[in-house]
């Protein structure tokens, strides 16, 4: 019986395998990097790269949509960088339904955070979305930069304390483990009034295991991840859900042990902390935070934009994820280029020390730091040059036809302008190629040059993304809903060090590599246990 079983399920497989081999729109005539792996395919690379520009090289040499061999278990794969087709997937009309987050992707989300805005789909992604929006407007978000401030002055105030212990004028510093303290510790004041203790060196638990988190469950992605991830896709959520909270998987995912921990200690300080915070709504308080806006909204019965106890936790965790380690790592990269970089390091500093001079000893507002052209011209220049996100997941429901906005070359020499893609086909939205394109960033795209927002000219004219035609903060319906935070994070840390603090390389450094660990993490060759490294020699500014 069984054995008729196993027959009948090998054959059907066969029949569907040969079905699909002739029915199936073909992707065999687009060009594509060869693969070393038969098991992880070209996707290993992805995430192997220690450059952060793997899309934009192979973008040089296949163009802008290539073909990806995909790891075992999964048929077609496909990396995009182009711009027409990029709007088409994420700004096209209808596209949120039609291309939705990849099923093995969002049951990582699942997996991290629980039942969040990042594990869901369709009508229920659109009542997380809109139960989380009220706390991430314009007003809402400026009103947080009195915390942001705090906390900037706070983390200078302890590099003044090292560099006076070191007798001299400088230290060398792990800039990446203080901004990453720093970034914790905002999160936690703003989004739900915790204090994480990272900065005055008194950890809790959960600050201890939240950054490293990411680079826990990624850091170093073998090919046996990617082809479990591969079946994930394959198996329902709730099946999923057991076996990455509950089965005896820690010897095939090392990092899974350590992520259930931190994800039970999480969800135990959210949930009392919801409990505290309704009992003091409840006797008028009117807290503006993260926390404080969600509760609110929740308030109000519409179905549209309810979230449940549950939901509302799962959302503050992912928060944490999503808002934390990517502003830190973002602004570590932006000292990094302006430690290579001392002359534009030099000039930003005028431009900030010309703008206090006019504010006599208050902080700097939200339109100040608006006002600041270089301020601004280094962060959009660091967000293309290194995005922390790479790849936006994606996968197409039905048959659908890319538009290309410059024509492709297939291997039989033909030349398209639009492509059509096969129902389930996994699509890398590749933001570094999308972000160092020569034809919209200009020749030197690969070239850090904060210049090029000072000239207008220059700014691409394809609208897309979220903030300054950057695919980095993603597009569209499940684009990056913390974007102005983190803008306005960056904009504030970064005049209050660079005014404070002149940032260098130090001599004879050790090799810095961007770590793809889903956030690009600096990192040293060799030292990949260590976590994230980025020793910049810090001296007090002249
Ligand atoms: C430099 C900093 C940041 C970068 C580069 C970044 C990047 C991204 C990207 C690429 C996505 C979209 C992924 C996709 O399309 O599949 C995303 C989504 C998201 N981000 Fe950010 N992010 C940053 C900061 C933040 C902050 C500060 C917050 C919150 C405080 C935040 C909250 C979110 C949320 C909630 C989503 C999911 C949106 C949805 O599914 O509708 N992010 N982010």
């Amino acid at each position: 019986m069984i054995s008729q079983a196993l027959q009948l399920a090998a054959a059907f497989v066969v029949a569907r395998y040969i079905y699909r081999k002739f029915t199936q729109i073909s992707l065999a005539d687009l060009q594509g990097p060869p693969s070393k792996s038969w098991l992880a395919g070209n996707i290993i690379d992805l995430f192997a790269d220690s450059t952060g520009m793997l899309g934009a090289r192979w973008q040089s040499v296949y163009g802008t949509v290539m073909k990806l061999n995909p790891q075992i278990f999964t048929e077609n794969a496909i990396l995009v960088t182009d711009p027409a087709a990029l709007h088409y997937i994420f700004q096209g009309e209808g596209s949120a339904s039609r291309f939705i987050r990849a099923p093995e992707w969002y049951a990582m989300a699942d997996l991290l955070a629980g039942q969040c805005i990042g594990a869901v789909e369709g009508e229920v992604h659109k009542r997380h979305r809109k139960g989380i929006r009220p706390a991430f407007g314009v007003p809402e978000t400026r009103a947080l930069l009195p915390v942001f401030n705090a906390i900037a002055q706070k983390l200078c105030e302890k590099w003044e304390g090292i560099i006076a212990l070191e007798r001299g004028d400088s230290a060398v510093l792990n800039v990446s483990e203080w901004i990453s303290k720093a970034a914790l510790d905002t999160f936690g004041e703003v989004a739900f009034d915790y204090q994480f203790g990272g900065l005055d060196e008194k950890p809790t638990p959960l600050s201890q295991a939240m950054p490293t988190v990411l680079l826990e469950t990624f850091g170093t992605t073998s090919a046996a991840q990617l082809v479990l991830l591969s079946i994930l896709q394959y198996v329902p959520l709730s099946l999923i859900r057991y076996v990455l909270n509950d089965a005896p998987i820690t010897g095939i995912l090392p990092g899974i042990g350590y992520v259930r921990n931190t994800n039970k200690e999480s969800e135990r300080i959210l949930r009392e902390l919801i409990v505290d915070r309704r009992k003091m709504m409840s006797e008028g308080d009117k807290k503006k935070d993260i926390m404080g806006h969600i509760l609110r909204a929740g308030l109000s019965e519409d179905p549209t934009s309810k979230l449940t106890d549950y939901e509302i936790v799962s959302e503050l965790r992912f928060l944490l994820l999503a808002g934390q380690e990517t502003s830190a790592n973002t602004l570590t990269w932006a000292l990094w280029e302006l430690a290579k970089y001392p002359e534009i390091q030099t000039k930003l500093r005028e431009e900030i020390a010309e703008a206090r001079s006019n504010k006599a000893g208050k902080d700097f507002t939200t339109q100040d730091l608006q006002a600041m052209p270089l301020l601004n011209a280094v962060i959009k220049e660091t967000l293309r040059f290194t995005p922390v996100v790479q790849n936006m997941f994606r996968e197409n429901l039905t048959d659908d036809v890319l538009p290309l906005s410059s024509p492709i070359t297939l291997k039989s020499g033909r030349s398209v302008k639009e492509l059509p893609i096969p129902k389930g086909t996994k699509i890398y939205c590749n933001v570094t190629g999308y972000n160092m394109n020569p034809a919209l960033w200009g020749e030197d795209a690969h070239v850090f040059n904060p210049q090029r927002w000072l000239n207008q000219d220059n700014e691409s004219s394809n609208t897309l993304g979220m903030y300054a035609n950057l695919m980095t903060f993603s597009a569209g319906a499940k684009g990056c809903i913390g974007w102005r935070f983190a803008v306005m994070q960056l904009q504030n840390l970064l005049s209050e060090l660079i005014e404070k603090f002149e940032f260098a390389l130090p001599e004879k450094g050790p090799k810095v590599v961007r770590a793809n660990c889903m956030a690009t993490q600096p990192m040293i060759e060799g030292q990949y246990e260590k976590g994230p490294q980025l020793p910049l020699v810090v001296r007090r500014a002249a």
